[in-house]
């Protein structure tokens, strides 16, 4: 079962992530993340902080996500485990939607056909919803941490993406409210991922 969080930055998805490894820590569970921690992903983070072209950008995330698939989803699949991914293939419908808007006519097309035939449809997917100036004011509080976008426009734009996105695959996605105190989001997801049917299903 494959379940993903998703939401702009600073919406609260680690903080999730980590609440969740308590609340379901009797429950075999694979954590794991976008970008991810291979070498593939230390490049994508290379090409964040490096500010590098938006196609290039965006053709790493999607490096990246393949190895995801390789080396970690389609094995923890085949096993039968949860897996809980912080970020996943929506990101780069919110995001390079974004940053590829002033470069290709249609890039919420775009990227959809380069992910089609290879990827794999999360099961869930919890999006975090935050407004942005909420987010801003979380992130600047977490100084240590360099930000992607600290532009509000650009999050703005990602988050109208994701709803928009969400609004196309109501079954898959679950809204969250994200100004609502962790512990009651950590409890109410924690309490959706055990009531979901965990049937044995066929990936490639
Ligand atoms: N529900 C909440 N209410 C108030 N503050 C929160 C909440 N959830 C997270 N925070 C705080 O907001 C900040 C950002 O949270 P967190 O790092 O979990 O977000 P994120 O979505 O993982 O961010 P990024 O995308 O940048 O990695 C942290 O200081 C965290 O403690
Ligand atoms: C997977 C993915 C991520 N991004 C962006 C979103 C963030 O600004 C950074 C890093 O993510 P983190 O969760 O804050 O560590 O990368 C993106 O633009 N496209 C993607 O596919």
């Amino acid at each position: 079962m494959l379940i993903t969080i998703e939401g702009i930055d600073g919406s609260g998805k680690s903080s999730l992530l980590n609440g969740l490894k308590e609340e379901l820590s009797d429950l075999d569970v694979i954590y794991t993340r976008e970008p991810g921690s291979t070498w593939i992903g230390e490049q994508v983070r290379r090409g964040i902080a490096e500010n590098i072209d938006p196609v290039a950008e965006a053709l790493l995330f999607c490096a990246d996500h393949a190895a995801h698939l390789g080396e970690v989803i389609r094995p923890s699949l085949k096993d039968n485990k949860i897996i809980i991914s912080d970020r996943y293939t929506d990101s780069r419908f919110a995001y390079q939607a974004v940053t590829l808007k002033k470069i290709l006519p249609e890039p919420m097309k775009w990227l959809k056909e380069v992910h089609e035939g290879w990827t794999i449809k999360p099961d869930r997917t919890f999006l975090l919803v935050l407004p942005v100036e909420e987010a801003l004011i979380r992130l600047k509080k977490d100084r240590d941490k360099p930000e992607h976008f600290e532009c509000g426009n650009v999050l703005e734009e990602v988050l109208n993406n994701y709803l928009e996105i969400a609004e196309t695959d109501p079954e898959r996605f679950i809204l969250i409210d994200a100004l609502k105190n962790k512990e009651e989001i950590i409890k109410f997801v924690a309490d959706c991922i055990r009531q979901m049917p965990h049937k044995q299903k066929k990936y490639l």
